[in-house]
């Protein structure tokens, strides 16, 4: 089946808000709500074709956007390729040009709203942030406070707890404290053997990644609590009593395309891609260097944030190349030094 190439732009009004439109009843994925864009034209270069779309279906004038997210998708009768991109300023009023139902809603609401299955991670590139900080080892909760006070102020709001030389109980009671001190202002991401409680995200580890995968764990879907998760669906079967499911965020260290592949399997909603670049605490280490970064995230098929030896001045080089952003620890926001 040919793919499709589609345009469409998640527009963003200088509140925050993002519109979104109501597919025609009788339309392909008729009756759900999209980001508005249609087909790029045969030899149409690409923000021509996203700018007439806009034009045609809401009556706007684009005067600033830049590639989002990059996403394939199958569905039974039609493959497409959605190219999104993100519209932060436009001329004109934005109306429902093709007599179609439009509105702004806030990032945090999208998820109210029924999307045809491809958006899934359109929606998440839409809500999730440029930047995800993690953690450097060995500061105390005061000192990661003061730190996170820096970086929130710089507009971190998407933070990993790493911290590799504290016990699990001593982490547990870390991540507890420091999440009711950020409350709503930091979306925490944690680390560990098993899902963590409800409103944090968990990150595995690549080694994680492939024991998840290799017993079809899938976020959404019940497993087995104990001292570890990685149970069959053989054992599963033998135990109904198994009915635990977690859906929070899930995030995947991710290094080649076999692992992004995983994680897509798993239900991830966005990975880490690395080494970039040399790292300070692994300077003669094996990287992937720029170019393999970008075929790399153009294959995944969920937002991807390049990790390792990257500064901030890097973030727009990183989202050319089809990155959602950057992650880092400390080293990346010099101003987040509290010693
Ligand atoms: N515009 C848009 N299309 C999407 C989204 N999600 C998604 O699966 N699609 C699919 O991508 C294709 C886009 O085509 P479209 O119907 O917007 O195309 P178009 O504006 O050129 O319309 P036309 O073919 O009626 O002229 C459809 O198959 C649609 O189901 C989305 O968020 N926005
Ligand atoms: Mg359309």
């Amino acid at each position: 089946m040919r793919r499709i190439h589609v345009m469409a732009a998640v527009i963003r009004r200088a509140d925050g808000s993002i519109l979104i439109a109501k597919r025609p009843d009788a339309a392909h994925q008729g009756g759900l709500w999209e980001f508005p864009g249609g087909k790029l034209e045969e030899g149409e270069p690409r923000l021509d074709g996203l700018a007439r779309e806009l034009q045609e279906e809401l009556g706007i004038h684009i005067t600033n956007a830049r590639p989002l997210i990059d996403i394939r998708h199958d569905y039974p009768d039609k493959s497409i390729r959605l190219d999104v991109w993100s519209v932060s300023a436009f001329s004109g009023e934005a109306h429902g040009a093709e007599g179609q139902q439009v509105r702004w809603v806030a990032p945090q609401d999208l998820g109210q709203y029924a999307f045809p299955a491809a958006n899934k991670p359109i929606v998440l590139a839409a809500t999730l942030p440029q930047r995800y900080l993690i953690t450097p080892d060995n500061y105390d909760a005061d000192q990661l406070i003061t730190g996170l006070g820096v970086a929130s102020g710089l507009g971190v709001r998407m933070v990993q707890l790493r911290q590799t030389e504290l016990s699990q109980t001593d982490y547990a009671n870390l991540a507890t404290t420091l999440m009711a001190k950020t409350g709503e202002a930091v979306m925490w991401i944690l680390k560990g053997e098993q899902p963590p409680l409800k409103g944090s995200g968990w990150h595995v580890t690549s080694a994680q990644l492939r024991e998840l995968h290799a017993v079809g764990w899938c976020k959404g879907k019940r497993f087995a609590t104990g001292p570890s998760l990685l149970q069959s669906a053989d054992e599963l079967e033998r135990r109904p009593e198994c009915e635990e499911t977690w859906d929070g965020l899930l995030a995947a260290s991710c290094h080649n395309a076999e692992e992004l592949q995983m994680a897509n399997d798993i239900g991830a909603d966005f990975v880490t891609l690395s080494p970039v670049l040399p790292t300070q605490s692994h300077p003669g280490a094996a990287h992937l260097g720029w170019d393999r970064a970008a075929e790399l995230a153009a294959m995944a098929n969920m937002p991807v944030y390049l990790l390792g030896g990257l500064s901030l001045d890097d973030l727009e080089r990183a989202q050319e190349i089809g990155a959602q952003g950057i992650a880092g620890i400390s080293g990346l926001w010099p101003a987040l030094k509290p010693r």
